[in-house]
């Protein structure tokens, strides 16, 4: 095993294949979490998960141009390499790949990766083109951060961007990728005005007044949750819970609120909650009642809106919740 391994002070950040190679020579196990910088607790938690799953960490830290539209925010999405260095070191990472554009793609290059429908509602609809640059640089990063010649052994997404967990699993499936696509849950503010608020880089465009008031798109999931586990089992009725919250908000510009099956088809009908279900709700983190063909289990809430000029996406089970409060040191908690 060479150079990554040394335990130090500052995080070693490398830029290029031959140097990732180098660093990477020998390890037994890579796990790759990737991300866009600007890291938070959710990001921390990603990092630990690998940590314990594998013998080296590599963070990512790669501003995508390809998966952003025009009048998309490319150029303002924050960064902050030193900052990343220290959320990615506490966590437990052994290196950040931090190429440049031009490495991932230098002149000539042509190709990309198309995962077919799964890629082409909601987020896909709403960001043309989106899940063509997530998966075509997912695909070069799985195969780029490797050992010995070999893809990454495994690669952490959060459940916060449920679509793109779904559009990579979909990937490495279709293209018999032996990465393990590991899915982590969404890590949330817990405590505070703005409690239940995803953690997201986004979240630094708001200030805090703003940021408690966006914690209304959670409040509006968990508000289907509790329809549902009173007994409630029409789709649009169950949606309409989550719309009433929704509307006591005056700036908020929705672009969807939906209930979706595992391949992220609209669900039109579902069957009731199991006697008990609100309190398993409420105390566990774990299923309290076995599968049946409509387990709510299976069935997703997802959101997405725009709040003072930033959109915002969240997405939760419909029956039970197994996300994580934020737990960190202070300056990473925060969004
Ligand atoms: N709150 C969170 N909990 C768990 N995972 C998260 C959370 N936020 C982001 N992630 C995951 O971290 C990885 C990198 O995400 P990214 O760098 O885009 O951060 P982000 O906070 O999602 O940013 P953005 O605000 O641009 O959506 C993705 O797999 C994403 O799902
Ligand atoms: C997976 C990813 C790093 C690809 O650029 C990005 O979409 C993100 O941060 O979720
Ligand atoms: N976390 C998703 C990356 C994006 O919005 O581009």
């Amino acid at each position: 095993m060479t150079g990554v391994l040394t335990t130090p002070d500052l995080l070693p950040v490398v830029r290029t294949r031959p140097e990732l190679r180098a660093a990477l020579l020998g390890a037994e196990s890579v796990g790759l979490v990737p991300t866009m910088g600007y890291l938070h607790t959710g990001h921390a938690t990603l990092i630990e998960q690998a940590r314990r799953e594998n013998e080296v960490v590599v963070v990512s830290v790669f501003v995508n141009p390809l998966q952003f539209g025009a009048g998309e925010d490319l150029s303002r999405y924050p960064r902050d390499l030193e900052r990343d260095r220290a959320v990615a070191l506490a966590a437990g990472a052994d290196l950040i790949f931090h190429p440049d554009a031009n490495h991932m793609y230098p002149a000539g290059f042509a190709s990309s990766v198309d995962v077919g429908d799964v890629a082409q509602a909601l987020e896909g609809a709403s960001r043309p083109g989106h899940f063509g640059g997530v998966a075509t640089v997912v695909m070069k990063l799985l195969n780029m951060v490797g050992a010995g010649g070999r893809p990454a052994d495994r690669a952490y997404f959060g459940e916060k961007d449920w679509q793109q967990l779904m559009v990579v699993r979909q990937m490495v499936r279709d293209l018999n990728h032996p990465t393990q696509i590991v899915g982590v849950p969404t890590v949330r503010l817990g405590e505070g005005a703005a409690a239940g608020l995803a953690l997201s880089s986004r979240n630094s465009y708001l200030n805090p007044a703003h940021l408690a008031r966006a914690a209304v798109l959670s409040r509006a999931l968990r508000a289907v949750q509790a329809a549902y586990t009173s007994g409630e089992t029409g789709v649009p009725a169950l949606l309409q819970a989550g719309h009433r919250v929704l509307e006591s908000e005056s700036e908020l510009t929705l672009d969807y609120l939906t209930l979706v099956d595992e391949h992220l088809q609209p669900v039109e009908s579902l069957t009731a909650a199991p006697a008990g279900a609100e309190q398993a709700v409420s105390t566990s983190e774990q299923p309290q009642w076995p599968s049946t063909p409509h387990n709510a289990d299976m069935f997703r809430l997802l959101i997405a809106a725009r709040l003072f000029g930033v959109r915002l996406i969240d997405n939760m089970p419909l029956g039970i919740t197994t996300d994580t409060p934020a737990h960190a040191p202070a300056g990473t908690a925060g969004p």
